[in-house]
């Protein structure tokens, strides 16, 4: 089968630091994939390289067969690490800017997901807190019927409990024939959800393996399975 994404050789450098150094790997559609690293891995870099934010790297990049562009952003839907609202927009404008930009959005869907998220959508962005501004924007994401949804952080922000919800909410609303992944930090939190996992540290693939065959053949979970990794 095609891979769904392919990213060959990749690296980024900031001046002297390095944001991704040689990362290799492929995803098939359908797969659930968690972008694994503690702070500074090179999780937000791969995934602003990926919905080309960033521009400037080595290596080749072919979302669904193409090289990055009009057709990946098409296929992709992206919640990026940090909402990108005006504080003078309110909710319900940047709604009414992704019914116009995205042919996939599912009206109703955001609806649903906004009510169960308790957010009035005529709030502007100054009166919500970081929490509720990372839900308003899921709740746009999560309702575009995208081959690929990407999601960096889509945790970070908000409180324990808020995480579960979240999470449910993830994996309840994406469709079977879609391609989820999502990177992050908060490893004990997440690591139910996924199929695969791909450990980034320092720029560089430490571990691409599937979750059963750490749970099952290696008898560990995703967080020891972290811990060895990264002697944490
Ligand atoms: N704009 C930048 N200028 C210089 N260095 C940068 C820049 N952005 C990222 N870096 C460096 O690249 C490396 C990877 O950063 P990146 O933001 O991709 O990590 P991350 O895994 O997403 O971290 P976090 O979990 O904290 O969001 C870090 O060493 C960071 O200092």
């Amino acid at each position: 089968m095609e891979s769904l994404i392919k990213v060959e050789n990749v690296s980024k450098r900031y001046g002297k630091r390095v944001g991704l150094d040689d990362v290799s790997f492929s995803i098939q559609p359908g797969e659930i994939i968690g972008i694994l690293g503690p702070n500074g891995s090179g999780k937000t870099t791969l995934m602003k390289i990926l919905n080309t934010l960033i521009a400037d790297y080595d290596g080749k990049i072919l979302v669904d067969g193409q090289p990055l562009g009009v057709h990946s952003k098409e296929v992709i839907s992206f919640l990026p690490d940090e909402p990108y609202f005006e504080k003078g927009q309110r909710g319900i404008d940047v709604l009414n800017m992704f019914v116009d930009l995205y042919k996939d959005f599912d009206y109703n869907r955001c609806i649903q997901l906004l009510s169960k998220f308790d957010i009035d959508s005529h709030l502007y962005f100054r009166q919500m807190s970081k929490g509720m501004k990372e839900k308003f924007l899921l709740s746009l994401v999560m309702s575009r019927r995208a081959k690929i949804i990407m999601l960096d952080e889509p945790i970070g922000g908000v409180d324990p409990v808020a995480r579960d919800v979240i999470l449910d909410t993830i994996l309840e609303n994406y469709d079977e024939n879609q391609t989820l992944i999502v990177s992050t930090h908060l490893i004990s939190d997440v690591e139910r959800i996924f199929n695969r996992v791909i450990f980034l540290k320092e720029g560089a693939v430490a571990l691409d393996q599937e979750v059963d065959d750490i749970r099952i053949h290696q008898r560990k979970s995703i967080e020891e399975m972290f811990k060895e990794v990264y002697g944490k």
